[in-house]
């Protein structure tokens, strides 16, 4: 059986969770490294093993290889400037953006036009306990797949689906992962703004007090979506919401957790996305706005 060799660029929380993943599965891992930054040691994984191994760190100026695939697990934000930093040593191999929040595709496409670009997100839950080491701290499924501008290769999508479900199990391979983002977004676009702005836990959302805010934010990102040329309702959308408020109902969010240690949010890549779309197809989301301006408001 050929080993697959994955190069990982970083060693963020969820960057290292999928190189201690993929390398106790045999897969080859190389890792993207910051020149002069010794990086992740050690990750603890949820059944409290500990494992952390590199075949490598490369950096920006290394040698130029061809990898299986190449993971940017990044903040939407730091996608441009790592694309640009990389291209060169990674050359034309695959890549998978790894994120939460939407516009990651279009900023790969722009630096890279002619990539074969798949896209992932994960509810697993990693937190960088301290620059050496990493715990998982929560369970969870990646769904993943072709992104919208790569055109169908059934023998590279089919090889691509091979090591993402053998390196980061488990998988869930969407035929429609614009689709599948889109429906990832709608619940970050009311569960993080909502939790950061009030201060709560995610469970929280679900008191009477939220009922009318989930609702417009729902119809809101009903319409985008439609308009987009998805078809989902509001009601859909509200009970994905509700269903994944209940599931992590104890949990920090991620925007939550940015706005208390003050960091900088993914809003832009979350609720600036939607207002983004809405503008160009002329809809109001003045709920939605509203969020994006308080967001701002509480970020450094
Ligand atoms: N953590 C979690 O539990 C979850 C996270 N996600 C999503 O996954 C994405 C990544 O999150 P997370 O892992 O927590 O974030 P982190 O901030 O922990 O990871 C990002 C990593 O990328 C590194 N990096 C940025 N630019 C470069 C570059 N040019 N070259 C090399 N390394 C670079 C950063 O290094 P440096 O620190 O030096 O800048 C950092 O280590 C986000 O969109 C997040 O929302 C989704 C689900 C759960
Ligand atoms: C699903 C949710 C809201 C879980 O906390 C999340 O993705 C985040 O916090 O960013």
């Amino acid at each position: 059986m050929t080993q697959h060799n994955v190069c990982i660029i970083g060693d963020g929380a969820i960057g290292s969770l999928f190189a201690a993943f993929a390398s106790a599965n045999d897969v080859m891992v190389y890792r993207g490294m910051r020149e002069h930054k010794t990086g992740v040691k050690s990750v603890t994984l949820f059944d409290g093993k500990q494992t952390s191994r590199y075949a490598e760190d490369i950096s920006p100026i290394g040698t130029p290889l061809t990898y299986d695939l190449v993971v940017f697990p990044l903040k939407v934000y730091q996608l441009e400037a790592a694309l640009l930093q990389w291209q060169a040593v990674i050359g034309d191999s695959p890549i998978l953006l790894l994120q939460n929040g939407m516009g990651g595709e279009e900023i790969a496409r722009k630096v890279l036009p002619l990539q074969r670009i798949y896209q992932a997100t994960t509810s697993h839950g990693a937190l960088k306990t301290d620059h050496e080491s990493v715990r998982h701290t929560g369970m969870g499924n990646t769904l993943a797949g072709r992104s919208l501008s790569t055109p169908a290769d059934l023998a590279t999508d089919d090889k691509i689906r091979t090591i993402v479900e053998t390196a980061f199990p488990p998988v869930t391979w969407c035929e429609d992962i614009y689709l599948s983002l889109w429906q990832k977004l709608s619940v970050n676009l009311a569960i993080n703004p909502l939790t950061a702005i009030h201060d709560i836990r995610n469970g929280q959302i679900l008191a009477p007090r939220y009922t009318s805010v989930l609702d417009a934010l729902s119809h809101e990102i009903a319409e985008v979506m439609q308009a987009c040329g998805l078809n989902e309702s509001a009601e859909t959308i509200l009970a994905r919401i509700k269903t994944v408020a209940q599931a992590t109902a104890d949990n920090f969010s991620s925007m939550h957790q940015d706005i208390a240690h003050q960091r900088q949010t993914e809003i832009d890549a979350i609720t600036g996305y939607l207002l983004s779309k809405a503008a160009s197809e002329r809809i109001a989301v003045p709920t939605n706005a509203r969020l994006y301006q308080q967001i701002n408001q509480l970020s450094v």
